[in-house]
Order: C-alpha cells, then structure tokens, then sequence
C-alpha cells in the first residue's frame, strides 16, 4: 500500500485518459466510477457485493453523516471506514451541494452557511474550516473542498458570485486542512456554462494547489449538451498530473462521452437510486422490470452479464419481487446496475490502454441501437 497519495497517468487516447489513484487504503484505476453510499451504506448492498462489482472506490457525504450520526459518534467508533466495513478509498463530498439541494432555512454569508436539518429541523453550521474538521473525524480519504454551486437558473452574475466565494472557500479549505499524508484535499471548479469563469476558477485553483481537481456546478439540469459543452474545454484547464472528477454524473452516455474528454473520476445515484425503482441499465438500453411484458419471460435481464441477478433470476422472477414490493428486487436489480456501469469503467479503461478508445464508443451505441430489450 502507498504512504502517499499519488496519481500515475498509464495511457492516453485523446482527451481520454486511463491511470491508478495509489492511496494508503488501496489502488483506483481510473477512469474510475464512485458508487454513492451517502448514509454510510450504499443502499441495498453489502460493502463486499460493492467491491465484487468491481468499484475501488465510494462516495460519503457530509451534510448527511454530520446530522445523523454525527462525525463526532463516527469518530468515537474509529471513523467511517470501521463503521460501514468498506477499507478501501472513501471520497466524501464536503456538504454546501447537498445543505443547498436538502436543506431548509438556510442562511448564507462569507462565514458559511447555517441551515436547519431536512431530518428533524435541529439548526447546524458549515464552513470551509468546519467542512474539514467534518471530513477529518470521518477519516475520509480524498476530501472536497467546501463550496457553492449555484441553482439553476442562474444569472452570470449569480455564477460569478458564487464561483468567487467558493474560491475563497476553497483557500480555506486548504489552509484548514493543513498537512496530511495520505490524505488529499480536492479543489472544485465552477463557473456554470460560461468558458471565461471556468478558466478564472481553474487558474484560483491551481495557484493554491490541490491533489485533484473536482468539476462542480454540471449535472444539475443543465442538460448533456451543455455539460458536454463545458468538458470540451474545462478539463483542459486543470493539471494534466492530477485526477479530474466530475461530480454527479451520470447515465452510461453521459460517462462514456466524460471519459472521452478527459475525466478521470464520477460518481451518481443513478444505478442505486433507479435500481431500487425497477429501472435496469444494459448494455442494449434500459429495460424498466416492472413492465408487465416481463411477466413471463424466462430470460436473465442481460444474457451477456455475468452478476448474480442475471446468472441466478429470469426477467418473470425480478418481474415477481417488484410487483411484490420483496427487499430482493431493489438488492438484485442495484447489483446488477452497479455491476453493469463498472463493467463500462473496466472497458473504457482497456481500450484507452490499447488505443481503441473510438472502437469502444462506436460499439457502446451502436449496441444500445438494436432496442428489443
Ligand atoms: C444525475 C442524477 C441522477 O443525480 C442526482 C440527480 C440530480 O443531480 C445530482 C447529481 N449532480 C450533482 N452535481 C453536483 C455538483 C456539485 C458541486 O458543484 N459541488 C459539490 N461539492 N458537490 C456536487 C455534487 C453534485 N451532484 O445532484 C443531486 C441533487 C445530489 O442528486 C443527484 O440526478
Ligand atoms: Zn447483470
């Protein structure tokens, strides 16, 4: 295992880029896809089905751990690791996204934000300092930044206000977090859709150094073109020796057309979340479980998927378990969608190395055509 924290680029096909992430908890190969694991679990998994799907990495988040159990009760019991019994890399987000997109009666100023909690109302404080003291007792391995991302819509003075605050926020995120081997602080760019505030934050960014660089304030409604619009130029403006990770994305399409342009990290909800509802991911589109046209077929979901729920279940039965409203259907059907976005990340990481990084999206979408699912 490293001491440090270190990122080795292997090979590049275009903007795409494959390497590993060496930390003291273990390897990253990137690109790398974070399943999300918000409340300390990700939900309906066992952390070692999370690692048979192939993930070296998963996300925490603050604002969540800090309400409910607290980083102080999770530090008493020898932090986040121990306590979910995942020993490999955590990343946790640093909470101002989630106090913005959860939370109720929030109050913002230079300081930070102060906000009433979405679980039982209780009042509680986040700056860059206390962010860091949150990611800290946790004992996370890669920690973001404490910053703000706008809500959409917003005016280009609203994303120039907020891009500058985070900046600020982002000098004192480094300056509270101080030195620790091992350990490592991320910056996150924002800036909106708007290139000449984009390349701002990425210049505040660099001049205060980071070992990664996040890119914020994309997934939230923008729509892919725009996103995609964005990652034509902003990972170009980031050190080409540190990891870059694209916050909030995405569906397959999205990930694939990210890694293209020189992401190296992601994470979603999306195969958890949409998991637990019926909606399945494959590598010929999606297939929506709960459609009584599933009722008696006799097939696995994807017949080229080598997870559990396609090697042991037929379409009827993961049919049956959702009409049912059974706890396996959620627990099979996240399996399956973690597994199958991971199986992505493995294939863009083998064909970047070869040079076919082209072949691998021709074949991504052209597969996702033949529809019959
Ligand atoms: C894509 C999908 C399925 O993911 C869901 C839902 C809506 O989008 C998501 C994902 N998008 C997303 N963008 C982000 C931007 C930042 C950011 O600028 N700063 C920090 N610190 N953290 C961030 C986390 C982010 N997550 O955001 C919430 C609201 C967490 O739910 C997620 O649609
Ligand atoms: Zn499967």
């Amino acid at each position: 295992m490293a001491q440090n924290f270190a990122f080795t680029l292997n090979a590049t096909d275009g903007a795409a880029r494959t390497g590993v992430i060496s930390t003291p908890r273990g390897e990253i190969r990137t690109p790398a896809f974070m399943p999300v694991g918000t409340a300390a679990t990700v939900k309906a998994m066992l952390p070692e089905s999370v690692r048979a799907t192939g993930a070296d990495i998963l996300l925490g988040n603050t604002y969540h751990l800090m309400l409910r159990p607290t980083a102080e009760r999770v530090a008493r019991l020898g932090g986040l690791h121990k306590f979910m019994n995942w020993e490999r890399p955590i990343l946790t987000d640093s909470g101002g996204f989630q106090v913005m997109s959860l939370a109720s009666l929030r109050k913002m100023t230079e300081e930070g934000v102060t906000f009433s909690s979405h679980i039982d109302g209780s009042k509680h404080f986040l700056s860059p300092e206390r962010s860091m003291e949150i990611q800290r007792l946790l004992g996370s391995d890669i920690v973001m930044a404490f910053d703000e991302c706008p809500a959409l819509p917003a005016t280009d003075e609203e994303v120039a206000r907020a891009m500058r605050l985070s900046m600020r926020w982002a000098q004192r995120s480094r300056d509270a977090f101080g030195d620790r081997p091992g350990h490592a602080l991320f910056g996150i760019m924002q800036g909106g859709v708007t290139r000449e505030l984009r390349e701002e934050s990425a210049e505040a960014l660099k001049a205060i150094g980071f070992d990664g660089y996040a890119i914020g304030g994309l997934a939230v409604g923008e729509g892919q073109a725009a996103m995609f619009g964005v990652l034509d130029y902003a990972p170009g403006f980031l050190p080409a020796d540190k990891p870059r990770y694209l916050m909030g994305v995405g569906k397959p399409d999205d990930i694939v057309g990210a890694v293209k342009r020189g992401v190296d990290m992601m994470d979603c909800v999306l195969p958890s979340r949409s998991g637990r509802t019926g909606q399945a991911w494959t590598r010929r589109g999606q297939v929506n479980i709960k459609n009584a046209r599933h009722a008696d077929d006799p097939r696995p979901l994807d017949e080229a998927c080598s997870c559990p729920a396609c090697t042991g279940y037929s379409r009827a039965y993961l049919h049956h378990v959702f009409r049912a409203g059974e706890m396996i259907s959620g627990m099979l059907l996240t399996w399956h969608n973690l597994h199958y976005f991971q199986e992505i990340m493995q294939g863009m990481r083998e064909a970047i190395a070869a040079g076919r990084f082209a072949e691998f999206e021709a074949e991504f979408h052209a597969r996702r055509a033949e529809g019959d699912i």
